[in-house]
């Protein structure tokens, strides 16, 4: 048995980042930019007003001044005649301030009659303008990588980027194998249970930017395996769920080997998911997840997510973790790192009464996995502990 750290470790020498590709901005959101942007415009692209009002020279600017309005800008229709001494022109929120104005006088603090203004008594000291490039200047940097925002998407946007450089979708085949399952909607025999963890990994791999595709149930024989493999190809990642400990019908390690699976590694020292393996098979990564509910889940997250974090070029980094108070008490963990299902609370986390790893009820309705050092001794409420949020 190896680390949860050594098995990372192997785990990342098995996979790249993904080729860049050009998508156009509109589906660019939750990408992971690939290379760095850059703004190709100022923005504003001219000083602009930020009220609705007159624009005029702000030495001028006197409670009580009188001003001759001599045109009208708007958004998207500037006034291009300068305002001189005694001149305003009337302004709308977002045009191009006319050449001479430096400050505008919002409508509710001017009295008009005909062509003439007014300043009111209180008319404050803001000048309402948004000066050139006040947002961006052209050849400003949105840095790779980056997961995109919606604020990304606009800001993009803004600056002229109608197509964006990402990483290519890490492509994953997820395949679930024993005989005694079928898929959500089937009618089970009576030894039966339904497939879950197909389910759950492609929502959780997805929600990280893979694209995730479920083949169809692989049998404990080796013939449907074999034929399961073979459905994945083309995959970046191949994740086999169970079949992987132990037990006589538990095939995946030897059918895997006999199609060229070159293993890395066999059982780490963690709790849920000790049966874990990979290797590279074909051009592929290949994951052997243990079969029960929680481990698959539990190995998901600490081992798969950061996986396709570096095939998107996000770098080699574990699953990230954050700190907290424990709200109760801890028996001494074993020998192996365990991740406790637990549930955050105001006065601190409360790891679940029951941890058994076919509970995804209990997983549904934790929001984070407390993360036990092995040999970690008893704790006590109010100490401070380590946890992955889920
Ligand atoms: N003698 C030993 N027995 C077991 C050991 C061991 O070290 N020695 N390890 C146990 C641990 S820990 C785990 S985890 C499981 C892992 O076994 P497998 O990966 O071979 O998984 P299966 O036996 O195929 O299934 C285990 C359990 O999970 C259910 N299952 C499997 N796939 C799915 C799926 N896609 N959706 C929902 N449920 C699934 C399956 O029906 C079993 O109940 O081995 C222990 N045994
Ligand atoms: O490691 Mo198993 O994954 O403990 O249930």
């Amino acid at each position: 048995m190896i680390t949860v750290d050594a098995a990372l470790s192997h785990l990342f020498a098995l996979v790249e980042p993904l080729e860049i590709e050009e998508v156009p901005l509109a589906e660019a959101a939750g990408r992971i930019l690939a290379r760095d942007v850059t703004a190709r415009r100022d923005q504003p692209p001219f000083s602009a007003s930020a009220m609705d009002g007159y624009a005029l020279r702000g030495d001028e600017a006197t409670p009580g001044a009188r001003f001759t309005v001599i045109g009208e800008a708007a958004a998207g229709h500037g006034f291009h005649r300068a305002a001189n001494a005694g001149e305003a022109v009337r302004i709308f929120t977002g045009a191009p301030l006319p050449e001479g104005a430096t400050r505008v006088i919002i409508q509710e603090d001017v009295t008009r009659d005909g062509d003439t203004i007014t300043l009111g008594a209180d008319i404050g000291t803001k000048d309402h303008i948004r000066p050139l490039g006040c947002d961006f200047r052209q050849g400003q940097s949105i840095t790779a990588p980056r997961a995109l925002r919606p604020a990304d998407i606009a800001l993009m946007a803004s600056m002229n980027i109608a197509s964006v450089p990402v990483r290519r979708k890490p492509q994953v085949a997820l395949i679930s194998t024993g005989d005694e399952l079928v898929m959500p909607g089937e009618a089970p025999g009576p030894d039966q249970i339904i497939a879950s963890n197909t389910f759950g990994l492609k929502a959780l791999l997805e929600a990280r930017g893979a694209r995730a595709r479920i083949l169809p149930i692989a049998r404990d024989t080796v013939a449907s395996l074999t034929t399961a493999f073979g459905l994945a190809e083309g995959a970046d990642l191949i994740i086999t769920i169970g079949g992987a400990s132990v037990g006589d019908h538990d095939l995946v390690g030897r059918v895997a080997g006999d199609l060229g699976m070159d293993r890395a590694f066999y059982k780490v020292a963690m709790r849920p998911g000790k049966p874990l393996m990979a290797g590279r098979m074909g051009g592929a990564a290949m994951v052997g997840l243990p079969g029960n509910p929680v481990s698959a889940m539990v190995c998901g997250q600490v081992f798969v997510a950061p996986m396709i974090n570096k095939m998107l070029g996000l770098g080699e980094g574990p699953a990230p973790r954050r700190e907290t108070v424990l709200a109760a008490p801890l028996p001494a963990n074993g020998p192996r790192e365990h991740y406790m299902r637990a549930r955050l609370t105001d006065a601190g986390l409360i790891a679940e009464d029951k941890q058994d790893s076919s509970l995804l009820s209990i997983l549904a309705h934790s929001d984070a996995l407390l993360v036990r050092p092995p040999h970690d001794p008893a704790r006590d409420a109010g100490e401070t502990v380590a946890y992955l949020p889920i």
